[in-house]
């Protein structure tokens, strides 16, 4: 159980955390000798080998889990806190440089550019932009060489307009941004504030319609492409291809079959079959979404089709069941767009789908609570080091704030490990495994 004392800023809490930042260092700096590549450095613009989930050991994750919980913890700690509550224009600066593309014309100029001519190129006030990107730049975003001299660094380099974490900081920072300033009015009004439906998101109070009527009308057409370019920022940052990392495809016999529900394109599962050859796939989702996949996999892999490795069903996936018989139903960012009733639809439909030997593998984030608990008492999560938060604090946020998106967007949730069991158990489903995908994780469930 936790010392509470660990939490009251002994010096004891303090020189730990150091002592964890440092032994996280000396692994991090070990893992690039490996590779014979240099530590991170952050004025570089060029690409690391561990920039993405995918490309990171075991070890790595852990240990830049550990140094980004601690030196949280350890800044927190010995700040005034009022110093640290009070952080929180960033969001709107970045808005602005992504809208502006400041990246893109910082591009290839290492010895960077005037504030007056980004100012020129990108129509804004240069005064303004100035300290714009002063404030980013205290943030370890662009660097600021020479007075009012501004150059890409290793953050603002994932800025550039092609690259789709632009398009993710874009929706985040507009749509997601503002739709989450009237959480605090949808959740006091009487009748949104108790209420699960979408209609009671802060997004349709901002808006007065849905996130996805929104992207479907002519206004939000701009919205509606960012947003695609998103989704794919988003498996980039927490590692779509860590699906066949973590789970141990390469025992599974040839001809087994995966079953993508709600696959969209089918984008994430395409990497699966292609690194194991014996697997074969079906994606399922709405028929103008089939449609698309269709289209997809014609021109990215087109060979899959024409061996029959995959195959396109249509599916309502509240009112019909998956194909039947598949050995894998693989949910992924389904179940966080719904609440807990309509989950339990989806899951009901895949259970009857399924043969004996089916497994379900639901790949969401998993939410823990920041409470520490016996292992006992929770077998199935990894708490972080005393006196680090249980849930690795700041080296694991996203998850948390992902899930604050999902209620200002869809008025839906991120869930932790035991409400997935929940919803298995109201669906006929038992609980068989939960496998670390890094900022994701894998639930897999059987027939009970
Ligand atoms: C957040 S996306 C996730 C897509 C994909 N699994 C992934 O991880 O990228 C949700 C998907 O659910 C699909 N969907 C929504 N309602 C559906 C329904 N009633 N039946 C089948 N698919 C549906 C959407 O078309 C979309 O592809």
């Amino acid at each position: 159980m936790p010392t509470l004392q660990t939490r009251k800023g002994d010096a004891a809490h303090l020189t730990t955390l150091v002592q964890l930042i440092s032994s996280a260092v000396t692994t991090v700096l070990s893992e690039y000798e490996a590779v014979g590549k240099p530590a991170p450095s952050l004025d570089s613009t060029e690409p690391g080998p561990f920039d993405t989930p995918e490309e990171q050991s075991e070890e790595l994750v852990k240990a830049v889990r550990i140094i980004e919980a601690a030196c949280g913890q350890l800044a927190t700690s010995v700040a005034s806190p009022g110093h640290v509550m009070f952080n929180f224009k960033e969001p709107a600066c970045l808005q602005v440089v992504t809208q502006a593309k400041i990246a893109d014309l910082l591009l290839d100029k290492p010895e960077g550019l005037h504030v007056d001519d980004l100012a020129r190129q990108s129509g804004l006030d240069s005064g303004k932009l100035c300290r714009i990107l002063r404030l980013l730049a205290t943030r370890h975003c662009f660097r600021e060489v020479q007075p009012n001299v501004f150059a890409n660094n290793r953050l603002s380099i994932k800025l550039l307009a092609k690259d789709p974490i632009w398009s993710y900081v874009g929706h985040l920072t507009d749509e997601g941004m503002k739709s989450t300033a009237y959480l605090n009015e949808a959740l006091t009004d009487p009748v949104s504030g108790p209420s699960y439906a979408v209609e009671a998101s802060p997004f349709y109070r901002m808006q007065g319609c849905t996130v996805f009527d929104h992207y479907a009308s002519p206004e939000g057409q701009k919205r509606a492409d960012r947003f695609a370019g998103a989704m794919k920022g988003l498996g980039e940052v927490n590692g779509k291809r860590m699906l066949r990392k973590v789970y141990p495809w390469g025992g599974f016999p040839n001809g087994t079959v995966i079953c993508d529900v709600g696959g969209s394109t089918g984008h994430v599962t395409m990497d699966l079959i292609q690194t194991f050859p014996q697997l074969r796939l079906v994606i399922q989702d709405m028929p103008h979404v089939v449609d698309q996949a269709k289209e997809f996999w014609a021109q990215e892999d087109p060979s899959a089709v024409q061996s029959n490795r995959v195959a396109f069903a249509p599916l309502d996936f509240f009112t019909e069941v998956p194909v039947a018989g598949c050995d894998f139903y693989y949910i992924r960012h389904i179940l966080h767009d719904w609440p807990d009733a309509e989950c339990v639809k989806i899951l009901s439909n895949v259970r009857q789908a399924m043969k004996p030997t089916s497994r379900v593998l639901i790949h969401e984030f998993v939410l823990q609570n920041v409470a520490r608990v016996l292992a006992s008492e929770n077998p199935h999560v990894d708490q972080a080091p005393e006196p680090l938060l249980p849930n690795y604090g700041m080296g694991r946020i996203r998850p948390y704030q992902q899930d604050i998106n999902m209620m200002s967007f869809l008025n839906s949730k991120e869930r932790t490990v035991d409400e997935f069991i929940s919803l298995g158990v109201q669906s006929g489903l038992k609980f068989a495994k939960l496998w670390d995908a890094g900022e994701t994780g894998l639930v897999e469930l059987v027939l009970a």
